[in-house]
């Protein structure tokens, strides 16, 4: 149980936020990262003015620093608590926070027990000098671990301004783990602001066309089933791989790492951007002035 010292250290750092986005997803490997990237460039982009943070809190594989362009950067301890790294070329407006930041060689893994988990968590949630923040996204491990308890449990005293995303591909495998995040957000009475089904079809490099060559659908049939908002459908994209590749300087067409004004100039391009604006723009109409959707 979080401390009273705890409680106000965390409400005092997350009080200047308007709106906490949680992403999860059921299961590994169906684009979770991909889609809080993604999710906090358009935030960002959205308008002149919006700050946007995203948290990486998937302490065992970290890949948002990598996926926003600012891996290897290293994180400033001022005065005040941690300096969140920023996207280069976006005005202190898009900032970054991620276990990954403080491990010693890129590719370590951290190995930690639930102990040590909770206590990191606790301390990006109370030490982190975000400032005032229209969005915070909160990128998440798979499933529901401890990881998700211990944030909710420190972020209490803002519940309020807290929602989920829930992100899933169309596979029958991965809705049946949709259902064991819904339980959760249920059991913790976390709003959920709809469903994102990523690679659900195949964007033909030559042509740009959509085809379904996988099964596409279920995640709108299973939202339209438990009464949540289905946010919209991404499809694979290699377009966006590359993109998200070269945004570390790891990609064949690297320039060796790019700032976020770059990486958005090209992000903008993908068949993926116009899609996920649309979704942005149903999210963020969900958000305000009453997160309370999913009422089940
Ligand atoms: N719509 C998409 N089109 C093409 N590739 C994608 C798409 N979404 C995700 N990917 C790729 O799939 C891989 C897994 O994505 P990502 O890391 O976002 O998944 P995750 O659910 O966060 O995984 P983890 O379980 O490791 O946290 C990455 O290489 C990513 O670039
Ligand atoms: S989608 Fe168009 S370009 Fe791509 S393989 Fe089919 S016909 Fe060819």
């Amino acid at each position: 149980m979080a401390n009273d010292q705890e409680t106000t250290a965390v409400s005092r750092r997350l009080n200047s936020i308007k709106h906490i986005i949680i992403v999860l997803s059921g299961k590994g490997g169906v684009g979770k990262s991909s889609v809080s990237a993604q999710l906090a460039l358009n935030l960002y982009a959205a308008s002149p003015t919006a700050r946007v943070g995203i948290l990486d809190v998937d302490l065992t594989g970290p890949s948002i620093p990598r996926m926003l362009g600012v891996d290897g950067h290293a994180v400033h301890q001022s005065s005040d608590g941690w300096v969140p790294v920023y996207a280069d070329g976006a005005q202190g407006r898009l900032g970054c926070m991620s276990v990954g930041f403080l491990v010693k060689n890129k590719g370590d893994s951290v190995v930690w027990r639930g102990p040590k988990k909770n206590g990191m968590i606790r301390q990006f949630l109370s030490d982190v000098r975000w400032g005032d923040l229209d969005y915070l996204v909160i990128d998440t491990p798979p499933g529901t671990s401890d990881e998700h308890l211990s944030l909710l449990e420190h972020m209490s005293p803002v519940y309020p301004k807290l929602s989920a995303v829930i992100v899933t591909t169309p596979q029958a495998v991965a809705l049946m783990d949709v259902m064991k995040c819904l339980s959760f957000t249920r059991a913790t009475n976390l709003p959920v602001l709809g469903l994102i089904e990523n690679m659900s079809g195949y964007v033909c490099p030559c042509c740009g066309e959509v085809s379904n060559v996988f099964s596409t659908g279920g995640g709108k049939d299973m939202a339209e089933r438990e009464g949540l908002p289905f946010l919209g459908s991404l499809p694979v994209d290699t377009e966006l791989v590359t993109l998200l590749d070269a945004a570390s300087g790891g990609g064949e067409d690297s320039t060796g790492g790019s700032g976020a004004f770059e990486l958005l100039v090209r992000y903008e391009k993908t068949p993926s951007a116009k899609l996920f604006r649309e979704i942005v723009s149903t999210l963020t109409r969900n958000l305000a002035p009453d997160q309370s959707i999913d009422s089940k």
